[in-house]
């Protein structure tokens, strides 16, 4: 008998495929034991909102993971149209401190780095982890929230990043 088997999709088509899709821009940030660290992830979803709960994809070759396994905190800062730049500098190969300072940080309850003028900002505890192939899932219960910052959120699709345009809702009588 002959066995048929269905060939695997190459991680370059998969990709490929993926660069179709569009996404909220986020820098995960990290102190504490285990020194301050940050990368850009598109990676991000929300998971529940009882408890609130986000899931970050991390990949464990990342300069970040180490900070991020030690110090069991992050912060989910989601990036605004004006932010683009900083998405870059968070995007690989910059040193840590060069990231960093390419912006101005608070704190909130986990002493994560919180971004500044970004959109929203999640605090966060990571209370689970996953592996799954070349990533870890992290499970982060949000123990605190930023202020908005206000403006258009930033979306990386097609390997560039967009802002996405102001929305003039109509009043509710005028669209009658
Ligand atoms: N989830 C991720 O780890 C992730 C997501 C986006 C970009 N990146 C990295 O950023 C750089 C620029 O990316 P790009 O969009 O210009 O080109 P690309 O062709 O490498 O990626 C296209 C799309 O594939 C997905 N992707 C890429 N690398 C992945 C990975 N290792 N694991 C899971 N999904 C992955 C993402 O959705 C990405 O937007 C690359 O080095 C890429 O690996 C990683
Ligand atoms: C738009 C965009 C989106 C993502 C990324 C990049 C870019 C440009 N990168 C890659 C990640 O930012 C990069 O690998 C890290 O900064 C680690 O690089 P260094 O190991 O520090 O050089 C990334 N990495 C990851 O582990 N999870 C993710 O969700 C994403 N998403």
């Amino acid at each position: 008998m002959t066995e048929t088997t269905t060939p695997p999709v190459e991680p370059g088509a998969f990709r490929e495929a993926m660069a179709h899709l569009a996404s909220s821009v986020h820098l995960v940030t990290t102190d504490g034991p285990g020194g301050r660290a940050g990368f850009t992830a598109s990676s991000v979803c929300s998971v529940s909102d009882a408890p609130p709960t986000l899931l970050v994809c991390i990949n464990r070759g990342s300069s970040a993971y180490a900070a991020m396994s030690a110090n069991t905190v992050l912060c989910v800062n989601t990036l605004s149209g004006e932010q683009a730049g900083i998405a870059g500098a968070f995007g690989g190969r910059t040193p840590m401190d060069e990231r960093f300072a390419a912006a101005a940080w608070g704190r909130l309850a986990t002493g994560a780095p919180v971004l500044e003028g970004a959109l929203t900002a999640f605090d966060c505890r990571i209370v689970g982890r996953h592996a799954v192939g070349s990533h870890d899932v992290l499970f982060c219960e949000v123990v605190d929230l930023a202020e908005p910052g206000g403006g258009q959120g930033l979306v990386y699709a097609g390997r560039r990043y967009h802002t996405l345009p102001v929305t003039v809702v109509p009043p509710h009588d005028a669209a009658a």
